[in-house]
């Protein structure tokens, strides 16, 4: 059974002339409880996968399924109570004149929990936040601790499939470790998918199981991260990234990954 599928995904902006394909036949399956990665150089569509899952995109053509449902051209609230989305920027994602408890009891009202303080306090706990986060407000957080905010809120849904959109990429790199970390005990104690995407390939490395290489809108290779720390790609466009990334060396490949 598979959390997500796309088969023959195409997604484009624009018409006529105008036209940009961001995405061409993208056909991968991520299977219950995988972390899999979507990596590529900048513009490639790995984001663009992700908005046209969550119904963000104006055109596109194929078949997405959740959980072997298939996905219509609208997201219900089913749909957001399996899959929950933590964003790049978590200063961004979160309302600055909301405090943490606002923000974690809105979504959980919004789903139909009532029971929210002891939900509030576990969510909070979760993620590593003490109860005296729950008062604060986004200004008075770190860069690290409104992400684990952001993630506390993307779980009050009880989600089974969680989208990350270079989920630390904005924060400091002392505190990237601790948020990866935190995301892999949450995907263990929780029983969670990951669909993650990243410009990093050590992180996604650290991260995923297998990784889906892309390159102007087209996945080239789907590989694991076996193949991947063993720097055997049978794309040549892989090889470069994996050598653009991590320089030529297995050794530093070994170190970083
Ligand atoms: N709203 C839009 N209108 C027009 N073109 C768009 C729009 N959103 C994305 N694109 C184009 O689609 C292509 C894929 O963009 P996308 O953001 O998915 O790339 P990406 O691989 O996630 O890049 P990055 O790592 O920089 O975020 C790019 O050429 C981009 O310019």
């Amino acid at each position: 059974m598979s959390a997500l599928s796309f088969e023959d995904l195409n997604i484009w902006f624009g018409e006529g002339r105008d036209r940009v394909d961001a995405v061409k036949h993208a056909t991968f399956e991520v299977a219950r409880g995988e972390s899999f990665g979507l990596v590529g150089e900048s513009g490639s569509g790995k984001s663009t996968i992700m908005r046209a899952l969550t119904g963000l995109v104006p055109h596109c053509s194929g078949r997405m399924a959740v959980n072997d449902q298939p996905l219509g051209r609208k997201r219900d609230k089913t749909f957001y109570k399996t899959v929950q989305m933590v964003f790049q920027d978590p200063y961004a994602s979160l309302h600055p004149r909301q405090s943490v408890d606002q923000i974690l009891s809105e979504t959980l009202r919004l789903h139909g929990f009532r029971d929210i303080d002891p939900r509030i306090e576990k969510l909070l706990d979760d993620v590593g936040l003490g109860p005296a986060f729950r008062f604060r407000y986004p200004h008075q957080l770190s860069g690290g601790q409104r992400q684990r905010v952001a993630i506390a809120r993307a779980l009050a849904p009880e989600p089974s499939i969680l989208l990350l959109d270079e989920p630390t990429s904005a924060l400091d790199v002392s505190v990237q470790a601790e948020i990866l970390n935190l995301l892999t005990d949450l995907r263990a104690e929780h029983d969670l998918t990951f669909l993650m995407v990243s410009h990093d390939l050590a992180v996604v490395a650290h991260m995923c199981e297998r990784i889906a290489v892309m390159q102007a809108g087209e996945i080239v290779e789907v590989l694991s991260v076996e193949e991947m720390r063993a720097m055997t790609p049978s794309h040549p466009y892989t090889k470069q990234l994996l050598e653009a990334s991590l320089g030529y060396s297995r050794s530093e490949v070994e170190a970083v990954v």
